[in-house]
């Protein structure tokens, strides 16, 4: 493959709903889209997960944009490509700047699965035609609104039910929603806002039946981890501290986990993904494709990781209606019965529609090979 240019927009995009979580509110969506245009005229799509502060990882938009533009667009134009897993290797020398890389990469496999004239899920080696759908709530004003919000949730059909917590948002809401619904499937994701000082709170934690408890401790951290579901029942998932499948090999030997959410952003791609999915596999750990409030299009390769054998958790990917006013891709993702089907169109699967992306675009660079 060719590469004849690479456009980056940067995005802007008003969420539906604010979304709270244990390190701060999201009222609003800033991100880079990435359009890689091959010289056989084929533009594949990817979104970069950075967001505009460093709240859930060190990358933001900025950081992202800096290293695209000054180091790793610069590689990908440098030679031709044959398969996109060759990206990962020509980037291995810049060190870290997962979601730069992966947003990067994420067109190449689409613009790939296009010329091979196969949807991305197959190019992966994805074998569902429909994936389950779950969905992240984040912290209300009241436990009534939370409720509330969740049987919406319900009645529209997702599989399993997150809920973010917080220390004074932990125990007392599990309570609540368990009485309500006692066999629901339930998980919360704590975003790191505990030590193994809140040990207590944690072990407590056991009583409600919970699927997991997503990455309680410190973001960068796998030890205390280890430390932690050596006393706890509920499985421990991690989600910030994973960032390849070193990480998750080192997790599973240490037994600081016992499920993986897998965000491409987060893992540097599509092929270290594969890699995580593949050793998990091996090793009797199921996973599930984490979410970032995507629009459509990072919402569209989410939904191909998941076709693979061993997501075997529902994920966070949701409906666009759950985010967005309008998404930017043709159709939007809809959720029926608890179920997202897999596109089998080339690529992606959804067309992205240029004039919302143009109406929702700040500013924009070409880079010409
Ligand atoms: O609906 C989604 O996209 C998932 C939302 C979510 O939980 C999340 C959103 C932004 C940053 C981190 C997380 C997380 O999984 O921790
Ligand atoms: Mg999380």
């Amino acid at each position: 493959m060719e590469i004849q240019r690479i456009v980056l927009r940067h995005m802007k995009m008003d969420l539906l709903h604010p979304f709270t979580t244990a390190v701060g509110t999201e009222y609003d969506k800033d991100f880079i889209l990435v359009e890689v245009k091959t010289k056989d005229g084929i533009s594949g799509w990817a979104e970069s997960v950075a967001a505009i502060d460093a709240t859930y990882k060190e990358e933001t938009v900025k950081t992202n944009w800096h290293m695209m533009e000054d180091f790793l667009i610069p590689l990908l134009l440098k030679e031709p490509i044959s398969h996109p897993d060759e990206v990962f290797e020509r980037f291995h020398h810049v060190r870290g700047n997962y979601m730069a890389k992966a947003a990067l990469e994420g067109a190449v496999w689409d613009a790939y699965a296009k010329q091979q004239g196969v949807s991305l899920a197959k190019a992966l080696g994805g074998t569902r035609d429909k994936i389950e759908a779950g969905i992240s709530v984040g912290i209300q004003d009241s436990v009534d609104e939370l409720l509330h919000m969740i049987e919406g949730y319900l009645k529209t059909g997702y599989k399993r039910i997150k809920v973010k917590i917080q220390p004074g948002w932990d125990l007392n809401i599990l309570r609540e929603i368990r009485l309500r619904y006692p066999d629901i499937a339930l998980m919360a994701d704590a975003n790191t806002a505990y030590t193994l000082d809140d040990i207590d709170t944690l072990k407590a934690m056991d009583e409600f039946n919970l699927t997991m408890i997503e990455q309680p401790l410190g973001f960068d951290d796998i030890v205390d981890h280890a430390q932690l579901q050596a006393q706890i029942k509920t499985p421990i998932c991690l989600d910030e501290s994973i960032h390849s499948v070193d990480d998750v090999r080192k997790a599973i030997y240490l037994g600081s986990c016992k499920v993986i959410n897998i965000k491409i952003g987060r893992v540097g791609g599509l092929t270290e993904s594969k890699r995580i999915h593949d050793l998990c596999e091996a090793n009797g750990i199921p996973v599930w494709c984490g979410g970032m409030l995507e629009s459509g299009i990072g919402r569209a390769h989410n939904i191909a990781i998941t076709s693979l054998s061993n997501f075997t958790l529902p994920g966070d990917t949701a409906a666009s209606s759950r985010y967005w006013k309008e998404d930017i891709i043709d159709p939007e993702v809809t959720v029926e019965d608890g179920m997202i089907t897999v596109p089998t169109l080339p690529g992606i699967g959804y067309e992205p529609n240029r004039e919302r992306i143009d109406r929702y675009t700040l500013y924009s660079r070409t880079f010409h090979a």
